[in-house]
């Protein structure tokens, strides 16, 4: 299907921001010199690419779903709405969020699925989903969600020695067994209908809520605020390459020392824009009665980053990780805009003077 290949080819005359290769199998392994650039990846930028993560199958599969879900028609995907509560599990229309304080309005639609519910099926733990979701749930959702816990388990577990903390002490914030806003995300964007459309984002720019992000994606369109600048530069999709980064959790556990870097999506550059974009996402997520909190008590590390902070105010967000998680999306919601405030209340640790 077009825009679930990677032609026509990203443009090369387009700002691109180059990102660290990670080699997964080499990661798992132990290696030393590949988890020193995972280090250095993590805490100048954010984000990276992570090849070898033996996801190819299950992300294809994931697209299928996506699309067969997509093609329904709205007023049954409606019914499936997330609402305006704060709620991410379900289905979210085009132009359902503000991407910035003007009101402007978002062009994706997405289906959000539990992690929860995909383990638990056929039981349902948080919500229920359009038939094309739970014809696949078995085969495909759940196979792609453990594929995914699999690799971003086993990134934390690298984090957490890196950070210096008590084995196992990131792992046991985002247990299995613990409800949490963890999920898998299918994303699509219809070609802009204005040409001039560019730079006018589909998707906020944003951090991410939760930890780590695992993302597949086959056109352009995804940037990132270059550090220390204002410049958004495009992230260039490369065949079985996923693109990871830290969302806010893991900016505040580690007390600043890994970044949770500003994003957003675009209309796809050059002849790209032409074709449907298609994105695939797993968020994993801390357990929802986790408090977002720099883990001070458990690393001399973090304690000394938090210490040397010009801002610590983040680093006790005094917030759950479910209350965190609702807040942001519950005032992104264009149906809650009042005003500029209202868009504040949504943003994460982009506050943050360093991530600015
Ligand atoms: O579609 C993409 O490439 C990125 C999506 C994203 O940033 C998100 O869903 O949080
Ligand atoms: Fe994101």
């Amino acid at each position: 299907m077009p825009g679930l290949t990677t032609s026509p080819p990203f443009p090369d005359n387009v700002p691109t921001h180059p990102l660290l290769v990670a080699d997964y199998s080499l990661l798992k392994a132990g290696d030393e010199a590949e988890i020193a650039k995972l280090w250095k990846a993590a805490t100048e930028l954010g984000f990276w690419y992570l090849k070898n993560h033996g996801a190819d199958e299950e992300v294809k599969a994931m697209f299928d779903m996506g699309a067969e879900t997509m093609a329904l028609p709205l007023d049954e995907k409606m019914k499936f709405e997330q609402g305006d509560e704060g709620m991410s599990f379900g289905y979210k229309a085009a132009g359902a969020n503000a991407t910035d304080e003007k009101g402007n309005l978002d062009t994706v639609e997405f289906i959000n699925i539990s992690k929860d519910d995909a383990l638990a099926w056929p039981s349902t733990v948080h919500r229920t989903y359009p038939s094309t979701v739970n014809a696949r749930m078995e085969n495909t959702i759940k196979t792609f969600v453990q594929k995914s816990l699999e690799v971003n388990n086993t990134l934390l577990a690298i984090f957490n020695d890196m950070l210096g903390l008590p084995k196992g002490t990131l792992l046991k914030v985002h247990a299995r067994e613990e409800n949490s806003g963890s999920e898998a995300r299918c994303i699509k964007n219809p070609p802009p209908t204005d040409p001039a459309a560019e730079t006018k984002a589909a998707l906020g720019a944003h951090t991410d809520f939760g930890s780590l992000s695992f993302l597949h994606n086959r056109l352009g369109g995804l940037q990132v605020m270059v550090p220390g600048t204002e410049e958004w530069q495009y992230i260039k999709p490369i065949p079985g390459h996923a693109v990871c980064n830290l969302g806010d959790a893991m900016a505040i556990f580690s007390g600043g020392i890994l970044r949770s870097n500003l994003h957003r999506v675009v209309p796809p550059p050059g002849e790209q824009r032409k074709f449907e974009r298609w994105s695939l996402v797993f968020f994993t997520r801390p357990g929802n009665s986790v408090v977002l909190e720099a883990l001070t008590n458990e690393s001399l590390m973090i304690a000394e980053a938090v210490s040397e902070a010009p801002d610590t105010g983040i680093y006790r967000s005094g917030q759950t990780a479910s209350q965190w998680f609702a807040r942001r999306i519950k005032y992104q919601r264009i149906k809650n805009q009042k005003g500029p405030e209202t868009w504040r209340a949504s943003r994460g640790t982009e506050h943050r003077p360093e991530a600015a």
